[in-house]
């Protein structure tokens, strides 16, 4: 049978990525440092999966077929990258850097072997995120075995789209049980591809992959972070309940379109296309039956505040085309704004605007220069989302 080796056995792990995995034929591998999520994989081999959505197809998806292994042992790993003939990440992009090591070292071990071809595809929500775990492994990999990376060692870039939020399985769930919008979409880069492409259901190709990253990093993350934002400043708890808020709704459906036209503009999207993936994504937004906390979704604000991020990318796309986007940059004030104690990174923020001042911050962090028409956008919209 063939392997996948998975590293994240979390939300898009289990109920993504490693379920079209398993569906295709693989036996899947879990790497992560959660025990008690390595234990339950090993003891019952599957899962549930529950389709969160009015009357879906097929209510509860089994998974089978699956394994765990523990993310930070050496041997376990080794093993598990020397068998692979896929490996995926979706860890979050600050975990990459974490496991280079552990994956240049399997390469290394892979070369020795004779082993031929492997692909790893880093499903994150970050532009490049394969490429970029592959720059990361490269500091690791001696340079003997580079010339063997280059050949034998693909790493396609994608975008990966499937909301999947925080489950409860009820008294008598299982630690791996997951819930899942019935949406999803995975495309993947094809010209990155080292070998013989693998055959995944759900699994999509592409030679533009750019332009459908953009797509939905400034679409669907865009307005569903403006939603928290502005959800959390107001006390709402979760995305459904903040969108129920028409200022709210019309602030994220707004930013949504300048986002929009500028990824018209960009990729050459059809318009009338584009207004229905804006309206299927509100719809998505809209689900009763997800209940997605406004702190996960605005979770690390600045990872999401970045130059090519979900908020500041669609405003740098808008201000290339001179289209408007003043609903995107009070995304950004709301994004400064976000102030909870419980997420490092928003504490860090409010620490930096309160000693630098945010103008400094807004150079810093967002590129946006002081005394920039940008800059005193977002500090007029800052002052008056405080207010
Ligand atoms: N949840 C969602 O709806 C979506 C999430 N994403 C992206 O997918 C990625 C994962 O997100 P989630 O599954 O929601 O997060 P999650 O927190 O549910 O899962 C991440 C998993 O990675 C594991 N992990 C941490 N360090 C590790 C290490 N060193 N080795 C192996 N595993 C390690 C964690 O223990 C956890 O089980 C993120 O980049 C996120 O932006 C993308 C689309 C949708
Ligand atoms: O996972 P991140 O990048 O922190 O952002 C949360 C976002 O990712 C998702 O989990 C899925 O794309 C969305 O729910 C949300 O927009």
């Amino acid at each position: 049978m063939k392997t996948a080796l998975h590293f994240g056995a979390g939300n898009i792990g289990r109920g993504f990525i490693g379920a079209l995995l398993s569906d295709s034929g693989y036996h899947v591998v879990f790497a992560d440092v959660v025990e008690k999520l390595i234990n339950a994989l090993n003891e019952y081999k599957s899962y549930n999966i529950t389709i969160l959505d009015v009357a879906p197809d097929e209510p509860i998806k089994h998974i089978s077929n699956v394994s765990g292994i523990f993310s930070n042992n050496p041997e376990q790993l080794n093993a598990a990258i020397l068998d692979a003939e896929i490996i995926t990440t979706a860890v979050g992009p600050n975990v990459l850097r974490i496991i280079s090591r552990s994956l240049a070292a399997g390469i290394s071990e892979r070369k020795k072997q004779g082993k031929e071809y492997l692909n790893i595809i880093a499903c994150e929500n970050m532009t490049g995120a394969s490429g970029h775990l592959r720059d990361e492994i490269l500091k690791h990999l001696p340079e003997e075995d580079q010339e063997y990376m280059d050949t034998y060692v693909g790493f396609p870039n994608c975008a990966v789209d499937r909301i999947v939020p925080p489950f409860n399985p009820g008294p008598n769930g299982n630690v791996l049980s997951v819930g899942v919008e019935a949406f999803f979409e995975w495309i993947v880069e094809e010209p990155a591809f080292k070998g013989p492409r693998p055959e995944i259901k759900g699994m999509k190709l592409t030679d533009n992959l750019v332009a459908y990253v953009q797509r939905k990093l400034f679409t669907l993350n865009c307005g569903h972070a403006t939603t928290a934002y502005l959800g959390y400043l107001k006390g709402y708890k979760t995305v459904d309940e903040a969108l129920k808020d028409k200022s709210i709704e019309s602030t994220v459906h707004a930013a949504m379109k300048e986002s929009g036209a500028a990824l018209c503009k960009k990729h050459g999207f059809d318009e009338e296309e584009h207004g229905k993936y804006i309206e299927k994504i509100m719809n998505r937004f809209r689900n009763p039956y997800i209940k997605d906390d406004v702190a996960r979704v605005g979770r690390e604000p600045l990872r999401k505040l970045g130059p090519a991020d979900r908020l500041v990318g669609p405003a740098k796309m808008a201000d290339e085309f001179g289209l408007p986007k003043d609903n995107l940059l009070k995304a950004i004030a709301a994004c400064l704004l976000y102030d909870n104690k419980d997420d490092p990174q928003s504490v860090t923020l409010k620490k930096d605007i309160e000693s630098k001042g945010l103008e400094e911050v807004l150079e810093d962090v967002v590129g946006f220069k002081k005394g920039s028409k940008e800059s005193r956008q977002v500090l007029q919209a800052y002052n008056e989302l405080k207010a």
